[in-house]
């Protein structure tokens, strides 16, 4: 019996795979490495060059390795390309997922984990936000991804899958073993842009507006650490075998950090200094999002080790390093 990760060549598909093998499973990964890396992979995890929609290549591996559950990353991920290109996400999350869900099912796969967002939430005040608010999908990314969620529900109904949907909220960190980390090229995320430039490898860091109806002016996030994250994922992976039943869950933590927290933190941390400039708001940005994570504490028994700023900035850190060395080694 084998769990199937797709997207296990990303950043938190890489997570999860050490976390599955952690736990003694047995793993297989498909990715086509469109942005992620082969070297970022485990080698215990059986690897599996090619795409989630591909029928013969995914009856193959749910057949030869006997997959009882898949856990779906694999999906692009970058909010305003979404914008631009919208029916390339609605093409690679929506229509690729919905392959894939065809596949699972016809290969008799019995479990389900879909990496979903809180980017569907329509998120109008600052209050944390439940499973219950209102979802209205502000870009094509979101609703690429809520498509799926809807996919999912209707095929559990009608074919013996169970699924377990978990809404991220902003995801950074490291594996504090130093295995896997963030390697995207050219990110834009707020956590990997103030190690970057912690790390000299960025001249400096704009804040996207000082003028947010926030405690200090600046934008406000619930930072998850990825491991946390995967450990979730594994949590869901448990109770959907002991017939738990459905799920769907926010995972954050239910707290927020401003931009100038997250940098302070940084330069704590990395006992450095570097440079910092104030910009204007970034279209589409909101002042504060925060989940209400009860539901994934209480239903999965979620309990984060690294909700702690400083800890998800000091394995980020730490990735940092490790990406440095590589790069001048190679
Ligand atoms: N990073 C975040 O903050 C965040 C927040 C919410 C949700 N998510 C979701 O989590 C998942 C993983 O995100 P990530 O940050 O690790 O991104 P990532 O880009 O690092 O990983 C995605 C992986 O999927 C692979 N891939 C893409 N399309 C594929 C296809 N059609 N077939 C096979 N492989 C394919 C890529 O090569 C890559 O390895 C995504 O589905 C994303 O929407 C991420
Ligand atoms: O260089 C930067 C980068 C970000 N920010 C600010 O930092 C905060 C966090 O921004 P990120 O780009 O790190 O993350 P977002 O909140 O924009 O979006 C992320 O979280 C969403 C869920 O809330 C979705 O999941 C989405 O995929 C993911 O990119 C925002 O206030 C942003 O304006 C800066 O000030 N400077």
């Amino acid at each position: 019996m084998a769990v199937l990760v797709t997207g296990g060549a990303g950043y938190i598909g890489s997570h999860m795979v050490w976390e599955l093998l952690d736990a003694g499973e047995d793993v297989v990964v498909i990715d086509n490495l469109s942005t992620g890396f082969e070297w970022a992979m485990a080698p215990e995890a059986t690897f599996y060059k090619g795409d989630v929609a591909d029928r013969r290549l995914v009856r193959r591996v749910i057949r030869d390795h006997s997959v009882d559950a898949i856990i779906h990353f694999a999906g692009s991920v970058v909010v305003p390309e979404s914008i631009s290109r919208p029916l390339f996400y609605y093409e690679n999350n929506t229509c690729k997922s919905r392959a894939l869900i065809e596949h699972a099912v016809a290969g008799g796969v019995r479990h389900f984990i879909f990496s979903s967002t809180a980017a569907i939430y329509a998120a109008g005040d600052s209050r944390p936000l439940d499973e219950e608010a209102l979802v209205a999908p502000q870009t094509p990314y979101g609703m690429s991804k809520f498509m799926v969620e809807l996919m999912l529900r209707d095929v559990a109904v009608a074919h013996p899958l169970d699924y377990a949907i978990l809404r991220y909220f902003n995801v950074a960190g490291a594996d504090p073993k130093g295995r896997a980390g963030q390697s995207t090229k050219g990110a834009t995320h707020l956590i990997k842009v103030v190690c970057e430039a912690a790390h000299g490898r960025r001249d400096h860091v704009d804040v996207y507006g000082a003028d947010w109806e926030t405690r200090d002016g600046t934008g406000i996030r619930d930072y998850i650490h990825v491991s946390d994250l995967v450990l979730a994922h594994r949590l869901a992976l448990q109770r959907l075998r002991n017939g738990g039943g459905n799920l769907v869950a926010n995972c954050g933590y239910g707290r927020g950090y401003s931009v100038r927290e997250v940098i302070d933190s940084a330069k704590r941390v990395a006992g450095k200094d570097f440079p910092v400039a104030f910009a204007p708001r970034r279209p589409g940005d909101l002042p504060s999002v925060i989940a209400n994570a009860a539901r994934a504490r209480k239903e999965l028994a979620w309990t984060p080790r690294f909700d702690a700023i400083d800890d998800i900035i000091e394995t980020s850190l730490a990735w940092e390093d490790s990406l440095s060395r590589k790069n001048s080694a190679a």
